[in-house]
């Protein structure tokens, strides 16, 4: 289709800008959206508006190409003329035009042929592209895999601890990289909350599969987010090499798709990820993909797609318990060579239970401390340097909330969380309510054995203890425990 409006209006013909009022305007209006989006988010999209002109009321910017115009109209038009109003300078509306030497680059139709409707690869700014030519957004690929995002280093099946919530999604990676397309495992369906390894797990798998084993070269495996997956492909329909863009991912051997949930609503990558989908599946490649809900919550998704995600093994990986949490928070003090009392990580353990990416920043913070100092690590420390962070976790809810929580629970009534009766329907539910005390509220061990019916503390720790054995052996009651957990501190 023909660009219409950038034809009849080209940018040119707007009046230059010989106001240094509105040349001001402009570049205050600049730094404004530099601000608000971000320095990443600027070079990608707005770098390259420039401002043309102004006619009467209306402010003329352009940028190089047709798709950056009708990306910037969308994303960015009303912020624009509400920053022009503000500067009151005259200007009510706000016209993005193409630049009319950008014009003949953008002719050939095949973005719009599509009927496209997402962004540019922000790996490299537009800009960089229109100087470069067809070659800078071209996804070709001469070997396998070549293209795909870089692999965190850090990210291995070395540093993966492994506890409860996250065995039964570390062993099926596990045997995703030891056996590609192993039979119920194609694709391989990661899922879970924000910060608890998906992408860690996702960057092992990688790794183990490129590794060469005994002496046969490794596989390739493209891994990427979602979201350079939509920019690649957007890319190649910008460059018309849509033909290269899906041989070369149907070249690779295993295709892992960070963060699925980003192609929700966006219609046209969804499909050609289907079709890529299917024809790797179909030449017995493996798929690894991840997200923050399993498939049968991505409302958006298309359904063909989301069954197609959910007919291999589908694995989440849950919120951390306490004992993974110091596990983790073990191995990371280890890495880094520094000496961190188990009084403190306990109590980091104990305080920072959102993800393991929090948990993490806090250790790193009080390392760094302790470094730049040239202090130990102490729990005062501790709690000196990460007030802010504690005090925003710090949990609420109450020794009678747990009691009621867990009594509801276990169809036990109140009264009997502090009463005598030792029978095992009711002391069990006790000791899970007395362990729930201990790990969400900040109460000592005497003062929780008091709201118990003015029990010893060794009571306490005996019931600490006790629910702690009883959820390494039981999945079932860890469950229900963890259940809890979570119910109380939502
Ligand atoms: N079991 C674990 N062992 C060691 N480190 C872990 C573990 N789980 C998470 N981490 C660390 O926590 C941080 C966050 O993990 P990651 O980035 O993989 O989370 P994610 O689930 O992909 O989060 P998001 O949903 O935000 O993408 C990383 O530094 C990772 O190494």
């Amino acid at each position: 289709m023909p660009d219409q409006h950038a034809n009849a209006t080209p940018a040119a013909s707007a009046l230059p800008v010989d106001d240094a009022r509105l040349d001001a305007a402009w570049a205050r209006i600049r730094g404004r959206l530099r601000e608000e989006v971000g320095e990443a988010e600027y070079r990608t999209w707005l770098r390259q508006l420039t401002l043309a002109g102004v006619e009467g009321e209306e402010a003329v910017v352009q940028v190089p190409t047709r798709f950056l115009r009708d990306w910037l109209r969308g994303q960015y038009g009303d912020r624009l003329r509400a920053l022009w109003q503000a500067e009151a300078v005259g200007v009510r509306r706000v016209d993005i035009r193409v630049a009319p030497q950008a014009a003949p680059r953008e002719a050939t139709g095949a973005v719009d042929g599509a009927g496209l409707a997402e962004p540019l690869p922000a790996t490299r700014p537009p800009g960089e592209a229109a100087q470069t030519g067809a070659r800078a957004e071209s996804p070709k690929v001469e070997s396998r895999g070549d293209w795909a995002a870089p692999l965190d280093p850090r990210f291995t099946f070395d540093s993966f601890i492994v506890g409860k919530p996250n065995e039964f999604a570390h062993a099926c990676a596990r045997r995703v990289a030891e056996k590609p397309n192993s039979p119920g495992f194609n694709p391989l369906f990661l899922y879970g909350g924000v910060g608890l390894g998906k992408t860690h797990l996702m960057h092992a798998i990688a790794w183990a599969i490129r590794a060469p084993q005994e002496g046969i070269a490794g596989r390739s495996v493209a891994y990427m987010s979602a979201e350079k997956f939509m920019y690649r492909f957007i890319a190649a329909l910008r460059s018309q090499s849509t033909m290269e863009f899906k041989e070369s991912l149907r070249s690779v051997d295993v295709l892992m798709i960070d963060d699925l949930q980003f192609l929700i609503g966006k219609d046209n990558t969804q499909e050609e990820f289907f079709h890529t989908f299917n024809a790797l599946v179909d030449q017995g490649k493996q798929i690894v993909v991840s997200s923050d809900k399993p498939p049968s919550d991505l409302a958006g998704l298309e359904d063909r797609l989301r069954t197609r995600l959910g007919c291999g093994m589908v694995a989440d990986i849950h919120a951390t318990t306490y004992e993974l949490r110091i596990s983790i928070l073990e191995s990371k003090a280890n890495t880094a060579q520094v000496d961190v009392p188990a009084r403190v990580l306990e109590f980091l353990a104990h305080k920072i239970t959102s993800n393991v990416r929090e948990l993490e920043g806090a250790l790193n913070r009080l390392i760094a401390h302790a470094n730049l100092f040239g202090r130990p690590v102490t729990l005062e420390s501790c709690q000196e340097v990460l007030h802010d962070i504690l005090r925003a976790h710090d949990r609420r809810v109450t020794i009678e909330e747990i009691q009621k929580r867990v009594a509801e629970h276990y169809n036990i009534r109140l009264t009997d969380m502090s009463s005598a009766r030792r029978a095992r329907n009711v002391a069990r539910p006790r000791q899970v309510a007395m362990y729930l005390s201990k790990q969400l509220t900040s109460r000592s061990l005497p003062e929780i054995g008091r709201r118990f019916g003015n029990r010893d503390h060794t009571t306490v720790m005996h019931a600490v203890s006790r629910v702690a054995e009883l959820m390494q052996g039981d999945a079932g009651f860890a469950e229900d425990v963890e259940l809890l957990r979570r119910m109380l501190e939502t």
